[in-house]
């Protein structure tokens, strides 16, 4: 029987089976949207997201009509088909869709009658009691550190904010009032624009002419906070894509962008070509860097579970067990860092991390290691800052459900420390 052509629903469905019964990480399965038209990617990327945060609600409806659980594959037919009709897809096609997705495979055919009956008594069902089901929570590996660290109570918060997903934010080359006039949407306090997430980036105006770039607001402050000056000399040391480094190219330092993945410092040529700023890009290991440099931004790779409301993925592609690797990397680069730094000079440290780890606590040893290091909560006091989000040892702690009512921001950690 010839395979049918693949469709944003086959190709959603995909990307949940590697997800989930793979661990793979959205990210890196761009290969499967090959075959569809641009919208249909987008609608195959959507449906797969919706269709991670919902699928607790989605299972607790499914469950109940079913004697056991079928296969991973017929259960992510099942999950997709009961969210989009939660969400007011339309029942007769999406079941329809659902039941020959399953009926084309020569291992699940038979199972064709099941997600037939499971879906017509899910026509009624999801979007009646979808709304009552308890906001889905975080898998146990992650949930448990983080409500150690900072309470049930903000936890279910920030399990809100991953539900609701995320904004899309802008950085502005030059002048954000400008921009945001040009753009529409809302200019942040802290000087982001945000607009509504479900807009073609590449058609806005200005990008062409490489007037922005997209960066998330809590992702725009680590910049801000270094404030570098033109001249200045500044390495960003972990620097691809490269929303970073735009930054501080557009502040007028002389930046060298390092990284030591080749392919993501394409996007760092990209992004800089775009935008006409300038940056001495290079691949290499942070930790074998050479130079002297009035400021340093450590963008350190992390866990990224900040980044949950963009990426429902990572908490079900991973299991935490390769983060023990990551603190320890990011203590090394810290390290590496302040021996690069001239006397005087600012190391601005940061991670999309809700993890202590690697944030307060990272800061804390590296005050112990280096008596020469002192942090500068100063530094923090700027436009858009809530002060209650500076933390003991004078870093900031941005979490999800900050700006709840504004849209959210991406978990991070950032701290400026100063070489005596
Ligand atoms: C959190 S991302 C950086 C994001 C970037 N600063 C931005 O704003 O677009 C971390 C980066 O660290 C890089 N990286 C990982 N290990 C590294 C190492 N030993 N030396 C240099 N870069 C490294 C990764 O390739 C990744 O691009």
């Amino acid at each position: 029987m010839p395979q049918p052509a693949p469709t944003a629903r086959s190709t959603a469905i995909y990307l949940l089976d590697q997800v989930l019964g793979e661990q793979k990480l959205l990210s890196e399965l761009n290969a499967a949207y090959e075959p569809l038209s641009p919208p249909d990617r987008a609608r195959a990327q959507r449906l797969a997201v919706e269709t991670l945060r919902g699928m607790e609600r989605a299972d607790r409806l499914l469950q109940r009509h079913l004697n056991k659980r079928p296969a991973p594959h017929v259960m992510n037919v099942l999950r997709l088909a009961t969210v989009e009709l939660a969400h007011g897809g339309d029942a007769h096609g999406v079941v329809n869709d659902a039941v020959n997705l399953v009926a084309s495979s020569k291992r699940h055919n038979r199972l064709k009658g099941l997600v037939n009956a499971v879906l017509r008594k899910m026509t009624a069902e999801a979007p009646e009691k979808w709304n009552d089901l308890r906001m889905p929570r975080l898998p146990k590996w992650l949930r448990n550190p983080l409500v150690q660290a900072w309470g049930g109570e903000a936890v279910m918060a920030m399990e809100a904010a991953h539900y609701a997903g995320a904004p899309l934010d802008i950085t502005a080359k030059t002048d954000p009032k400008q921009a945001q006039k040009a753009l529409g949407g809302v200019l942040l306090p802290t000087g982001s624009i945000r607009l509504a997430g479900n807009v073609q980036v590449s058609k806005l105006p200005g990008y062409e002419a490489g007037d922005w770039w997209v960066q998330d607001a809590a992702a725009a402050l680590p910049a801000r906070i270094l404030n570098v000056q033109p001249g200045e000399k500044v390495l960003d040391m972990c620097a691809a894509p490269g929303g970073k480094t735009l930054q501080l190219a557009a502040a007028g330092a002389e930046v060298t962008a390092l990284d030591i993945s080749n392919g993501r410092l394409a996007r760092v040529r990209e992004n800089l070509a775009r935008t006409g700023l300038s940056a001495q890009v290079i691949a290499g290991d942070a930790l074998e860097h050479d130079g002297l440099y009035d400021a340093i931004l450590l963008d350190a790779p992390c866990s990224a579970t900040g980044t949950i409301r963009r990426h429902p993925d990572l908490p079900f592609a991973k299991d935490g067990s390769e983060f023990l690797g990551l603190f320890e990397l990011q203590a090394r680069m810290i390290d590496h860092a302040v021996g690069l730094l001239k006397p005087g000079g600012r190391l601005l440290f940061c991670t999309c991390s809700l993890l202590p780890d690697e944030g307060e606590v990272q800061v804390e040893e590296a005050l112990t290691r280096h008596r020469t290091l002192k942090t500068d909560a100063q530094a923090l006091e700027i436009p858009g800052v809530d002060p209650a989000w500076i933390s003991e040892e004078g870093g900031l702690r941005l979490r999800p459900d900050y700006w709840a009512d504004q849209g959210g921001m991406d978990g991070f950690y950032i701290a400026c420390l100063r070489k005596d």
